[in-house]
């Protein structure tokens, strides 16, 4: 691990046993057998997260993201493989040394509002973890709440109201506070302004780039929008189908991408109404993670697919200064 590393992600996968829905369970009493299907949602991730970056994971929907992004806040336990935060693996730390590193890496949600409980004031809800944990004194924890609303761009005086009292936005900002009230070094932020509008958007996702200089955070960044991940990313992941198929900086990746998923994916046609380019959607369904393709998973839908892609995995290695990606065209390049 190099010294600038906060996290390191180690050969991990998640694999989660699908429940039998009720033709299955029917059929299993009438005799056949049918044994609950394996979800590979996360398959063998290497990735090592570097101190004060922004890390970007895009990929889309069901290819294990939020899953990953569970397992690095210790949500989710890897059925392989470990998660070193500062070089140690939290999972194995025992008392008030699990709870310090469980605090320091925290998770912002897509949806504040089902996160944030609605019979509580903004204040206590802020307020209401660096409590517990005896973080902040009680007699500065007024003054505490108020300079973390104030952080996030609302006014101090808006801790007396509820979060209905709010608009989306505001209540990404709680959310954001929230989470920055225990003083945590790394927020796992999953999908965290796709249910906003996108001029909202915006504006949240320059707030998340202001509080990284304010406190000094690294981020993992999960959205299945590239436009999202370019905006605030230095560095970006891409996701398909459990593994990672290729990483780099993110200017880079997006100008020249390797792998011909990324390439799928940074297609970019311009909108009419904004003029603001948008990614376009991958042609064909992601296939299910519960009977992953053989080889390279995206060979089904990959138009320069060869033989070896059907049978072989291809490993994720460096292709350029920088540049990881994991497809069998570049040893046949070379
Ligand atoms: N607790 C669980 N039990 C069973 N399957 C699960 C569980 N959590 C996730 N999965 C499955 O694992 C796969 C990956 O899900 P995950 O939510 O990590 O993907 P994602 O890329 O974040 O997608 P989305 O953005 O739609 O949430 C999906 O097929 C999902 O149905």
């Amino acid at each position: 691990m190099s010294f600038d590393t906060i996290l390191q992600i180690d050969g991990v996968s998640k694999r989660f046993s699908k429940d039998l829905d009720l033709a299955e369970r029917t059929a299993r009493k009438l005799g056949a057998k049918i044994a609950p299907a394996t979800v590979h949602a996360v398959d063998t991730v290497n990735l090592d997260i570097r101190r004060g970056e922004v890390l970007g994971l895009v990929g889309e929907s069901g290819c294990g993201k939020s899953t990953l992004g569970r397992m690095v806040a210790g949500l989710t336990t890897p059925s392989e493989g470990r998660i070193l935060y500062n070089g140690q693996d939290v999972s194995t730390l025992k008392g008030a040394a699990a709870r310090d590193a469980a605090l320091k890496i925290q998770m912002i949600f897509q949806d504040p509002m089902s996160s944030l409980n609605p019979r509580l004031q903004v204040r206590e809800i802020v307020g209401e973890a660096p409590r517990f944990h005896g973080i902040v004194q009680r007699n500065q924890m007024a003054s505490y709440v108020e300079d973390l609303l104030d952080q996030v761009g609302l006014d101090p005086s808006m801790g007396k109201r509820y979060p209905h009292q709010f608009s989306g936005g505001q209540r990404a900002r709680i959310g954001i506070a929230r989470a920055l009230a225990v003083r945590p070094h790394f927020l796992v932020c999953d999908e965290s302004v796709a249910a906003l509008d996108v001029s909202i958007q915006a504006q949240v996702l320059n707030l998340f780039v202001k509080l990284r200089q304010d406190f000094d955070l690294t981020y993992l960044f999960v959205s299945h929008d590239l436009g999202v991940v370019e905006h605030i990313s230095d560095r970006i992941a891409v996701m398909y189908l459990g593994r990672i198929v290729e990483l780099g900086e993110s200017e880079d990746l997006i100008a020249r991408p390797n792998h011909p998923y990324t390439q799928a994916l940074v297609s970019e046609i311009p909108t009419f109404e904004t003029g603001k380019k948008i990614y376009h959607a991958i042609e064909g369904e992601i296939p299910s993670p519960m009977n992953p393709p053989t080889g390279c998973h995206f060979h089904p839908r990959c138009p320069h697919a060869f033989d070896r892609c059907r049978v072989e995995v291809p490993a994720l290695k460096e292709v350029a200064p920088g540049r990881l990606s994991a497809c069998h065209l570049n040893d046949r390049a070379t």
